[in-house]
């Protein structure tokens, strides 16, 4: 539980198109077992009993969402997403400063639909020991290499400190919205809400999170999910 018990709200970025995936539909609405990879992430986040309320940012063109069951859950809003992930995003920080700036932002893209109750609840929970915020991450486990443009290798990375970031990342709902609104107005490249917060001079807590929370990318990711979920 939190020291500081305020409201959780889950944010889920699911306005993309999946151009990595080469589908003929968004890729969070591909078929993942008995429903889409979208509706185990939304089942994941609505069954969380610290998880409040989700709100997920939908594509301006998005006509699938509303054949979706969890599209009528009562702690379920939606918003219109932006052009690149953190437009998503802000645009649902936007929605929940104006009806709660005091909650926490726990953000997870609609694309990781394997990630579990504990891995969230561990999250939640480190905001005791990180009240600046923290993300799930795993540390890299394989030999990394640095390359030039024509895919040659250049040198080996020391990767005795690197770590994948994964979601969901949790953050301070009105501190997140300040920080990335400034670095998307400064045109910082921004792939993940702890990059805006390490931008803001934050240094956000990193959580060991398993490393079958992946984000379904590209096409062979699909098999990789299934197993996942099968597992569960
Ligand atoms: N303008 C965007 C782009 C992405 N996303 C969401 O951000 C998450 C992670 O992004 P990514 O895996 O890159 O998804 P896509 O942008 O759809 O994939 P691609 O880059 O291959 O087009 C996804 O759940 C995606 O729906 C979003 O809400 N708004
Ligand atoms: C947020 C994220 O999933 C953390 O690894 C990742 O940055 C999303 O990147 P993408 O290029 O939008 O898939």
């Amino acid at each position: 539980m939190l020291n500081n018990p305020r409201s959780i709200i889950a944010i889920v970025p699911a306005a993309g198109v999946g151009s990595r995936m080469g589908a003929d539909i968004p890729k969070q609405y591909l078929m993942l077992g008995q429903q889409c990879i979208l509706a185990h992430t939304l089942d994941s986040l609505l069954s969380h009993a610290e998880i409040d309320q989700v709100v997920v940012a939908l594509h301006p063109q998005d006509n699938y969402f509303s054949q979706l069951p969890q599209s009528h859950h009562s702690k379920l809003t939606t918003v219109v997403g932006g052009g690149e992930r953190a437009d998503s995003v802000l645009a649902a920080l936007d929605f929940v400063e104006s009806i709660n700036p005091e909650a926490w932002a726990l953000v997870h893209d609609a694309a990781r639909p394997c990630v579990t109750h504990q891995d969230i609840t561990k999250l939640i929970e480190s905001v005791n020991l990180h009240p600046q915020g923290a993300i799930l991450a795993a540390p890299v486990r394989d030999t990394m290499k640095r390359s030039d443009t024509n895919g040659n290798i250049i040198h080996t990375v020391d990767r005795a400190l690197l770590w994948h970031a994964l979601t969901p990342q949790i953050f301070p709902v009105s501190v997140l919205r300040h920080h990335l609104s400034a670095a998307l107005a400064a045109q910082v490249p921004i792939t993940d809400e702890a990059s805006a917060m390490e931008w803001a001079g934050v240094m956000p807590g990193l959580v060991n999170g398993r490393m079958d929370n992946i984000k379904v990318t590209h096409p062979d990711d699909l098999q990789l999910a299934a197993l996942f979920m099968s597992q569960q």
